[in-house]
């Protein structure tokens, strides 16, 4: 485990974690953590669908959006295990309502609030039995999808876990329903979660065990505690749970999830720790996550931290809690591991509490930390794209998850860092009006290679050619050493920024090639890596190594994309050169870059910046057309069949004036609007969004955000989106050259590609709805 940083141990034990599938043995370890992870999309077969009196569905479908609500099925019924199915008229849609029932039976509710879940079991039990004596049983259903009772629906994506003692009748379902506010404010306050304990009691020890089961079959935690009567000290320390655990638990138990969790103290304005302490921990532990706590104490301990960790202390995962940053650091310290692919098949469990979340809001749907605990307790993982940025001249690489952009939103996130401590998240805010008040111009070559339109089938065209990029990685795929590159700051939300204009016309310069530029190195180029070999003779140098495969027992080495062709194992963990660090330092790119003249009013910039740059005028009428070229036949008469471009597609070159250059590997959904800055992206598709702002000028870059702040940034003429494999770029003279990545900041020296990873990372968690 980590050594450094503070760290603490924070385990609720004893407590155990219940398998699906009753009719399974239980699963080593690290079968067990997999299948924790991956349980959610399995649902119980051995149950028929609820079907609903139509009258009652209407009622029952708004009332369940609110977590709870008013049921009217209170029919007395038979205790029965499943196969129960009760008849309505419209089926199948509304037979989705809540699932399958699992079980059913009579359940007491005891209405005293705030039962304290550390009360002495044997206390509750004699006081429930007088308090309870007298209260009714209610027929109540557990579904696939809620525990129902009475008039009451508890969605069981609202149920953290459930504890029992072994051999008593009743148990405590722990749950973080959505709470609304008051009536008239409902529209204008956010509905927030908070936590809400019930607390049953079933007609017997034996209908109690079989209620817990059924939750324990829909991947809810039980917290199995020993009986009230039998002391702790009889509870062997080895033991997970209790003796006496029912067999039909029994067999269900497994170890308590063990992670890694590391946070960052400064996020969020310094409110991380509270965050975390005070609202994702508890809902951990009372899922009996063993977590393992490690606070940053500076920039790229993060990192170090994911590249060095023992992952056998933490074979479960590692959840960051801070901001995009943080999440960046910890790839990239996955990343650098000697073996790659076992650092890309780490689980990685995200708490937001930055200034800008856009990952986890953008891909899982999450943007409080409950519903982020939330989600890491139910489990699931969602395969996402990894883009890597290469530096052409240096050999650096830096990974990312989230976007990569250059222009004015990188100038923010550079100003902005000024501001962290005194704005917190308003930083970007007060950092782009400054910005914007004196905006430089940019110039850039961009090119890229776009995917084929065959192949924008989105989630329907799994089975479409998609360029492999283990081509481009084979041999390429280099450390990256980003220490003493100063971080500035992170993205936050881009609409927050920026503002558009209309191209200035001038040296737009647009045309396309087969060819990329003759700088980048050959991967880049797309030639396939063994041609390339016998071309050029470097066979030395692009021998691959021999795959390492992870010593993890549970984690899945080929981990394979959702969404794209499965491609076969290219060995792409190769790491080869090294590099020279300090060519890749802010201050150094700035001094060896005398031409940078970019200059604002208050962000004075190098001291050779002598001249404001800023624009006065736009031009709006000038188009920034984009020629397609056609097939060129000097490249295509080249062609042997040892010498095969991977790409048939055509690099497009376009240079000139960019307010911005934005590459996204997801929607990036923004924390502030909810707009989204790239909505044809998704997170697993094998491709990455650019959105070109062509041109210069603040009326411009205004009109940008205005339209970006109502989704319609899109219909800009002065905006491209392309959906692309590739993307290489340049910044020309008198350019800034900042290159933002997932909120880090580095210096944009000669050329940089991005190209997407051949295998994905894994987040934690599921899309709200995609659990089943
Ligand atoms: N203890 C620390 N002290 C200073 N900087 C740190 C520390 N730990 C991490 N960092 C740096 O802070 C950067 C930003 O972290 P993070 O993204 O979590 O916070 P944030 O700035 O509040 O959120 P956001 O990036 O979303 O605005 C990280 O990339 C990391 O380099």
């Amino acid at each position: 485990m980590p050594k450094s940083g503070s760290l603490s141990r924070s385990c609720n034990s004893p407590s155990v974690r219940v398998s699906s599938s009753p009719s399974q043995s239980p699963y080593p370890l690290s079968q067990q953590s997999l299948r924790r992870l991956s349980l959610c999309s399995q649902i119980a077969s051995h149950s028929s669908p609820i079907v609903l009196p139509e009258k009652r569905t209407k009622k029952l479908k708004a009332s369940s959006r609110r977590g709870e609500a008013p049921v009217t099925d209170d029919q007395p019924d038979k205790s029965k295990r499943d196969e129960h199915r009760i008849d309505i008229g419209e089926g199948d849609e509304k037979s989705d309502l809540l699932g399958y029932v699992v079980y059913s039976g009579k359940l007491i509710l005891d209405k005293r609030k705030n039962v304290p879940t550390n009360a002495n079991p044997d206390d509750v039990e004699q006081n429930s039995a007088s308090d309870i004596a007298n209260q009714d049983a209610v027929v109540a259903k557990l579904t696939s999808k809620a525990l129902v009772w009475g008039s009451h629906v508890l969605l069981l994506d609202d149920v953290v876990s459930v504890s029992y003692n072994v051999g008593v009748r009743h148990f405590i379902v722990h749950s973080y329903p959505l709470k609304k506010g008051s009536y008239g404010l409902s529209c204008f306050i956010k509905p927030k979660r908070s936590r809400k304990d019930f607390y049953f009691e079933a007609s017997s020890v034996e209908e109690a065990v079989q209620w817990l089961a059924g939750f324990a079959d829909q991947q809810c935690s039980i917290n199995c505690l020993p009986q009230p009567l039998v002391s702790s000290r009889k509870q062997g320390s080895s033991e997970l749970f209790p003796i006496d655990t029912p067999p039909e638990l029994l067999f269900r138990c497994k170890n308590p999830p063990q992670m890694l969790v590391i946070l960052n103290p400064r996020s969020g304005h310094g409110r991380s720790s509270k965050v975390f302490h005070g609202i994702a921990e508890p809902i951990l532990k009372l899922a009996g996550f063993e977590l393992e706590v490690v606070k940053t104490t500076s920039a790229g301990h993060a990192k170090k931290l994911a590249s060095t960790v023992d992952i056998s202390t933490c074979p479960d995962g590692i959840i960051c809690v801070g901001g995009d940053g943080i999440i960046n650091e910890v790839l990239n310290g996955l990343l650098s591991r000697d073996n790659q692919k076992e650092g890309i098949s780490i689980p990685i469990g995200i708490i937001p509490a930055g200034s800008d979340n856009s990952l986890v809001w953008t891909v899982l749907g999450v943007r409080d930390p409950v519903s982020a605990a939330i989600s890491i307790v139910k489990g699931g993982l969602t395969a996402t794209d990894v883009f890597a940025v290469e530096w052409v001249q240096t050999g650096l690489i830096h990974f990312g998850m989230t976007c990569t952009y250059y222009g004015f939103a990188s100038d923010v996130l550079e100003l902005s860092e000024k501001y962290q401590k005194r704005f917190g998240p308003l930083r970007y805010f007060v950092a782009g009006f400054q910005k914007f008040l004196c905006l430089p111009k940019y110039n850039y070559e961009v090119q890229y290679l776009p995917v084929a339109k065959e192949d924008q089938g989105g989630k329907n065209s799994a089975d479409r050619e998609v360029v492999d990029m283990s081509d481009l990685y084979t041999d390429i795929m280099r450390r990256s050493n980003t220490d003493g590159i100063p971080r500035a700051s992170s993205l936050s939300s881009i609409d927050s920024i920026m503002t558009p204009s209309r191209m200035s016309g001038g040296e737009m310069d647009t045309f396309g090639t087969t060819h990329a530029s003759t700088e980048p190195s050959e991967y880049v180029r797309g030639l396939d890596p063994k041609s390339k070999r016998q071309s050029s003779g470097r066979s030395n140098l692009t021998a691959e190594p021999e795959v390492i495969h992870p010593q993890l027992p549970h984690s899945t080495l080929n981990w394979p994309r959702t969404r794209t062709k499965s491609r076969t194992d290219k060995g792409w963990s190769g790491l080869t050169a090294a590099h020279d660090p300090s060519q890749c330092s802010w201050g150094n790119a700035a001094i060896n870059d005398r031409e940078d003249i970019s200059s604002t009013l208050s962000d004075p910039g190098p001291i050779w910046d002598a001249e404001p740059k800023w624009d006065t005028e736009a031009n709006w009428d000038v188009e920034n057309p984009i020629e397609l070229p056609g097939p060129s036949d000097d490249v295509e008469s080249r062609i042997n069949k040892e010498v095969v471009p991977r790409f048939k597609d055509k690099w497009i070159v376009t240079k000139g004036p960019f307010l911005g250059i934005l590459v996204c590997n997801h929607a990036c959904r923004t924390v502030q609007s909810s707009q989204v800055v790239a909505p044809r992206a998704e997170h697993d598709d094998n491709t990455m969004d650019m959105l070109l702002v062509h041109g210069s000028g603040r009326l411009r870059l205004m009109r940008f955000f205005l339209l970006l702040q109502m989704g319609k940034h899109l219909s800009l003429p002065y905006v491209e989106y392309v959906k692309v494999k590739s993307v290489k770029i340049k910044a020309r003279k008198h350019t800034h050259n900042g290159c933002g990545i997932d909120g880090e900041l580095f210096p944009l020296k000669g050329q940089v590609v991005s190209s997407l990873l051949p295998e994905q990372c894994r987040l934690i968690g599921r899309f709200p709805g995609h659990h089943i």
